[in-house]
């Protein structure tokens, strides 16, 4: 009997035949370095999208990766993550880590240690359950952040404020993060906050630009080639680690004096599950106190120039907020999970100025992107900034439409991915989002906002997106 010829596959293309970007992996990087380009990377990664299409292979110094930018590419890299995801470590900052000899947190360890300090941490700081217990505490800071902007504009004699809120949101994440965290408030928000703090805020500002220029060399190389900057570094790190030191000693001493009866933070309930040993406990919360300012801040900022210069859409959520409160004062969450348009308003900032601008994942096992062979172990990359503003994802790209999550089709298929994916996506992710929408709710309802240029903000990539030059916001009271 003739035998049925076997359906021929599209043969899938070999590994070596992915377009590239740029030449040598050193030229790459030194024409980088001479052109100050690693702050427009996210632009750079656009451009490369454009010209060589869907997927291409980047060699910069050390670093060497598959670029790709489609939601299917995404999904394809979850599928193949296996059960201990894992991102490009950063060198300068386990390099600092083991020359004080302190403990990773999960950001930087892998594998089975990664695995078992997140699935405790879990439970506290991303579960719905953990996430309801924090949720009055953010509520109380945002709301002293509308009496704060209130008692400014009191000060003023035109009943309007004027001002670049940048620094001001520094200290709202930084006040609002660590009263979740130690159950403790810095006092940030009143009239003289103590500059112990404000120096914390500018370490973790220093140390975040500073991991850039130092991310693609390797160890040996960095301390020599950029010793300025890796003193620099260093001395940030450890303003951050004493910082967070002090916060945590404090808590420690009174949780040895009497455990407290009542929730009084993620740390207190960390140390009264007794699951973690108190090193790993001091690793994780000096990361997630650090990791909480600048990557809830600016995309705050991101949010309220958006709906400065995109007024319907702003009333549209203040009106969406009077009638979730107008339903009684029920559990917060319930109240936050009635505003979808607010919702969708962070996640349209996360789209058009994701804070992260890749994600990244080493394939477990041979995956085929773009109908090409991938070998398992190699560094792939997802480009959000160009996946949210690409027109062969998102329709009408340059609108800021936060209606656009409310259908059913946006929101699944792997197009909100500001916050990654799978077991290792940001643990952050319901503190960030909570901190952010009780910080709109409160401002939207007791002001109106306003600004003058309408044109795009420029961004630039310092290990975080954000803007070039701050926009300037005008407060006016809504009654
Ligand atoms: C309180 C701490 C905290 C805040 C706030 C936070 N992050 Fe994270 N984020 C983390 C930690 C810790 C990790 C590493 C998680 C891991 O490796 O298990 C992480 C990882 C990530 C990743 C990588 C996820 C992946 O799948 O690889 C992305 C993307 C991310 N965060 C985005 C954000 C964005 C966007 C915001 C704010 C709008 C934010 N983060 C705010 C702590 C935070
Ligand atoms: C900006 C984005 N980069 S990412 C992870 O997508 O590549 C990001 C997202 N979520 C959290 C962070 N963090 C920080 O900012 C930070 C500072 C100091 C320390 Cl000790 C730990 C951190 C982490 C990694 C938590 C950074």
């Amino acid at each position: 009997p003739a035998v049925a010829a076997k359906p021929v596959p599209s043969e899938v293309l070999p590994f070596e035949a992915i377009p590239r970007s740029g030449h040598s992996a050193w030229l790459n990087l030194y024409r980088f370095w001479r052109s100050n380009d690693l702050q427009n990377l996210h632009h750079l990664m656009q451009r490369n999208f454009q010209n060589l299409g869907p997927i291409y292979r980047e060699q910069l110094g050390t670093f060497d990766a598959v670029n790709v930018f489609l939601p299917s590419d995404a999904a394809q890299l979850f599928q193949v993550e296996g059960i201990f995801p894992r991102r490009m470590g950063i060198n300068s900052w386990m390099a600092h880590r083991t020359s004080r000899n302190h403990k990773c947190g999960i950001f930087l360890l892998n594998g089975e240690q990664w695995r078992s300090d997140r699935l405790v941490l879990n439970k506290e700081v991303i579960s719905p359950a953990g996430t309801r217990k924090f949720l009055p505490f953010l509520d109380t800071v945002a709301g002293d952040f509308a009496d704060f902007l209130h008692r400014q504009i009191r000060k003023n004699t035109r009943r309007s404020l004027t001002v670049d809120l940048y620094r001001d949101l520094f200290r709202f994440t930084l006040e609002a993060s660590s009263y979740a965290l130690y159950g403790e408030r810095l006092g940030l928000l009143e009239e003289t906050p103590k500059p112990e703090s404000q120096k914390f805020i500018d370490a973790v500002e220093t140390m975040l630009q500073t991991t850039l220029p130092l991310l693609f060399l390797p160890p040996g190389l960095m301390r020599w080639a950029k010793k300025k900057l890796w003193q620099e570094h260093m001395e940030a790190w450890d303003i951050i680690f004493s910082h967070a030191e002090k916060c945590i000693q404090n808590i420690y001493q009174e949780f040895c004096l009497g455990k407290p009866r009542k929730y009084s933070g993620i740390m207190a309930e960390l140390l009264l599950q007794e699951e973690m040993p108190l090193d790993s406990i001091k690793a994780n919360i000096t990361e997630f106190t650090a990791g909480g300012v600048d990557t809830t801040a600016i995309p705050l900022l991101f949010t309220l120039f958006e709906l400065a210069r995109n007024p319907h859409v702003q009333t549209a959520i203040r009106e969406e907020i009077k009638a979730a409160e107008s339903q009684g004062s029920r559990e917060l969450s319930k109240v936050l999970n009635s505003m979808p348009l607010l919702k969708g308003a962070i996640k349209e900032t996360l789209r058009l100025y994701p804070v992260g601008i890749t994600v990244q994942r080493y394939p477990t096992r041979d995956v085929v992107l773009q109908n090409y062979c991938v070998p398992a172990g190699t560094l792939c990359q997802v480009g959000l900034y160009a996946l949210g503003r690409s027109p062969e994802v998102f329709s009408d790209p340059q609108r800021y439409d936060p209606q656009r999550w409310l259908s059913k089709e946006e929101n699944s298929s792997f197009k909100a991915l500001a916050f990654g994916f799978g077991s290792r996506q940001c643990i952050g992710r319901r503190l960030a989002e909570s901190e952010m929408m009780l910080f709109l709710v409160h401002v939207l309802r007791n002001f109106k906002i306003d600004t003058v240029s309408k044109d795009d903000l420029k961004t630039v990539y310092g290990f975080i997106l954000m803007p070039e030059k701050p926009p300037l916001l005008t407060f006016r009271p809504t009654d």
